[in-house]
């Protein structure tokens, strides 16, 4: 049966460890700074206008979302970081959630990391980057807002993502659009491949 993308439900906001549903299912996790379009990129690939909540309340930090796609894999929507306002006592709560979370990987299929596409990554999302390594599993990086990128400065930008994250060769960095679309086939065949669907 091929995987039905328009049977998205929401299943839970996890606060600990142990909210985080440990049956079988695999889990595809999404993260990405406050504010790079994560909630969009999660809108634009299930082609739902508002599964994943845009732009309303920067920096809500305290919560992992987990949706079910088709009853057959998780999509697991990190907290947002690197938010200005964030106090620091909410940034060590950010901190423990993920340690948390990438504390068993058996649990993670595929990471898609997203930064954006416009600028160097920045340290917050070479930690991040850093986690998706340590984890062992594998991952991709979404580089968001490739609309506002001039077609000259696509390819230098992509390089600076790659090195600055210091990426290994297998890791894809996949030039995005959540406002066009671009993208969107590409990140979507990366996650039916490592989930073992099709469409
Ligand atoms: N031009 C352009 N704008 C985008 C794109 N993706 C997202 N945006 C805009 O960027 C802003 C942030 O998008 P969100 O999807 O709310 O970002 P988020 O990362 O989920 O934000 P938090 O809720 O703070 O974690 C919104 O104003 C979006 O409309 C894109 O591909 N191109």
């Amino acid at each position: 049966m091929p995987l039905n993308l328009q049977k998205a439900e929401f299943i839970r906001s996890a606060a600990s460890a142990a909210d985080f549903p440990r049956d079988m299912l695999p889990q595809v996790v999404f993260s990405g700074r406050s504010n790079v379009g994560k909630s969009s990129v999660i809108n634009k690939l299930l082609l739902r206008k508002n599964i994943a909540r845009v732009g309303a309340a920067p920096g809500k930090t305290t919560h992992i979302n987990y949706f079910l796609i088709d009853g057959k894999v998780y999509l697991v929507d990190l907290p947002g970081y690197g938010y200005a306002k964030v106090s620091m006592a909410e940034k060590a709560r950010w901190g423990r959630l993920i340690e948390s979370w990438f504390a068993d990987t058996s649990l993670m299929t595929l990471g898609v990391m997203i930064v954006d596409a416009r600028h160097k990554p920045t340290a917050d999302d070479c930690t991040m980057g850093e986690w998706f390594k340590q984890s062992g599993k594998p991952f991709v990086v979404v580089a968001n807002k490739l609309d506002k990128l001039k077609k000259s400065e696509i390819e230098p930008n992509m390089a600076r993502i790659r090195e600055t994250l210091e990426l290994a060769e297998n890791v894809k960095v996949i030039p995005f659009s959540a406002e066009k679309g671009d993208g969107r086939q590409e990140l979507l065949s990366a996650i039916l491949g490592a989930v073992g669907e099709s469409l």
